[in-house]
């Protein structure tokens, strides 16, 4: 009889299209592991919504892996040092020949796995790894210098020039092995353990219901956004009263859904093509590729996980520090309607639309030039999406510190991006229920009256004067 094979599941959190575990399945019986790790938890910033999400992924995963006669095996463990022992003492207690795991690219997690791979290697044990996250591994996608893109537009043209079948097709599913002699773990409900600790901080709920856990809730969020959203996803993807874009980053991120399944999706309903065809899935396309060229530049620019600027110089800049400042955008109380409401939005949901996470990071790094890493670390405590690399590319975009950045003299006037992208104010009154009696176009901007009337708090900065701070703080880099 063939081997046992152990696979590890950590950013994948599904059966279908999942690269390790097809691999692993062709070589013998599977066994499924999770290790749930406090300190990758901590190291990320995690807050409830994305703890409480994943937990529930696995529970699903369980569900989907017992369909295949597939056990998954639990280990609750501090820190990523406890990792290569909890796999190697699973291992070798089910007999297990072969790890298995798709690779996962932020840098504590890079040096966790290498750790696992010695430790592994040292024991006799076999192990594979697999590119499935994105399309390419970092590295395989290099400028004609052979360095890693730092613009978006080479990396998408040349993901585009070189993406074909080998990244492309979906990874067979295993059929329904012969039940094996060994149980699946319990897993532990998150009520059971220090929430306290695991779970920093707490918002006032966890949003459980907007955002069912598993690959099927993933695919059906999937086929909804396809059948009904996503030819028109070119018009409507940067106005945030519409619901206009997929809302899958969740599954994205967690894996409950894979790059690969959302490709094939955008093909079949676009006579085979990814960048031409429909504007509305070409576009879509797109945003897909922004996530990998994230990815890229996490792997390629390491610095960007030890909390520092993809520019260097902009290490130099002299932020603000003002916790009143910072409370005030936090608990969406600027005075900006727009600003508000997505921040409102963002606690209240664990999510903010696109469009409002550039209006709202640009806003605390340029209008009140506070540090932008307070900023990425607050939308990590609440995202029920917080992914590393594509938070901290957004807030370097944001606060022109990173690659490919918004140039530092692009400031976004808050009043004037929402009244184009807002333009009757229904997002506005949608989040901020004191203002919605008042005209749309009070909302934009409540007069002094209507502000003191409603509660509504006066504008915490004035947008030229704040523009100017911070045309001057950058220019002062030299
Ligand atoms: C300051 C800031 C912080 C962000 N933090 C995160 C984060 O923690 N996690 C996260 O997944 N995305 C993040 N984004 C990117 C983007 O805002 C979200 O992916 C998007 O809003 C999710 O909604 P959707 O699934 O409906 O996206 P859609 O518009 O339907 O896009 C499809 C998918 O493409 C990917 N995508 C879309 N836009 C981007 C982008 N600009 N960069 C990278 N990937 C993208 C996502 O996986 C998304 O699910 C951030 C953007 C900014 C400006």
């Amino acid at each position: 009889m063939s081997a046992t094979q152990l696979v590890w599941f950590r950013n994948d959190l599904r059966t279908l299209d999942h690269t390790a575990l097809s691999a692993a399945a062709m070589k013998g019986p599977v066994v499924g592991i999770y290790l749930a790790c406090r300190q990758q938890w901590r190291s990320h910033g995690h807050g409830a919504n994305k703890i409480s999400f994943l937990h529930r992924g696995v529970i699903a995963l369980a569900e989907e892996l017992k369909a295949l006669n597939i056990p998954l095996l639990y280990r609750d463990i501090d820190d990523f040092d406890a990792a290569p022992g909890t796999l190697l003492e699973a291992a070798r207690r089910i007999d297990a020949q072969a790890l298995h795991f798709n690779r996962e690219y932020p840098l504590d997690e890079q040096r966790r796995d290498e750790r696992v791979t010695d430790e592994f290697t040292q024991a006799g044990l076999a192990l594979f790894d697999y590119t499935d996250h994105i399309a390419f591994e970092p590295g395989e996608l290099l400028t004609g210098q052979n360095e890693y893109y730092k613009v978006f537009t080479p990396f998408s043209r040349a993901w585009h020039q070189r993406v074909g079948a080998d990244q492309l097709a979906l990874r067979d599913t295993p059929r329904r092995q012969a039940r094996l002699d060994i149980a699946s773990d319990r897993i532990p409900a998150l009520a059971e353990r220090d929430r306290s600790d695991i779970v920093p901080p707490q918002p006032s709920k966890i949003q459980e219901a907007p955002w069912p856990a598993g690959q099927e809730a993933a695919a059906d969020r999937l086929a909804d956004f396809l059948r009904q959203r996503a030819r028109r996803y070119n018009d409507d993807r940067d106005f945030p009263a519409i619901a206009g874009t997929s809302e899958l980053s969740a599954y994205l991120a967690t894996g409950m859904i894979s790059h690969r399944q959302c490709l094939q999706a955008v093909m079949a309903n676009n006579g085979g093509h990814l960048a031409d065809g429909d504007a509305g899935l070409a576009s879509w396309t797109n945003e897909l590729v922004w996530r990998e060229f994230y990815q890229h530049i996490a792997v390629g620019f390491p610095r960007v996980c030890r909390h520092r600027p993809f520019k260097l110089e902009t290490d130099k800049l002299n932020w603000r520090h003002s916790d009143k400042d910072f409370a005030a955008w936090c608990e969406g109380r600027t005075g900006f309607p727009l600003v508000d409401a997505a921040m409102r939005q963002l606690v209240a949901t664990g999510w903010m639309h696109n469009r409002l996470r550039m209006v709202t990071a640009m806003f605390l790094s340029k209008h009140l030039l506070l540090d932008w890493r307070r900023g990425e670390a607050f939308f990590m405590e609440h995202l029920v999406d917080g992914d590393f690399a594509s938070n901290n590319g957004g807030w370097q975009w944001a606060a022109s510190t990173g690659t490919d950045a918004s140039p530092y003299f692009r400031i976004f006037n808050p009043t004037t991006q929402s009244r184009r992208f807002d333009p009757e104010a229904t997002f506005i009154a949608q989040w901020l229920p004191e203002l919605a009696d008042l005209p749309a176009k009070n909302r934009h901007e409540p007069s002094a009256e209507q502000r003191h009337k409603t509660g509504y708090p006066p504008a915490i900065v004035d947008h030229k004067f704040a523009r100017e701070r911070a045309l001057e703080a950058f220019k002062n880099l030299g």
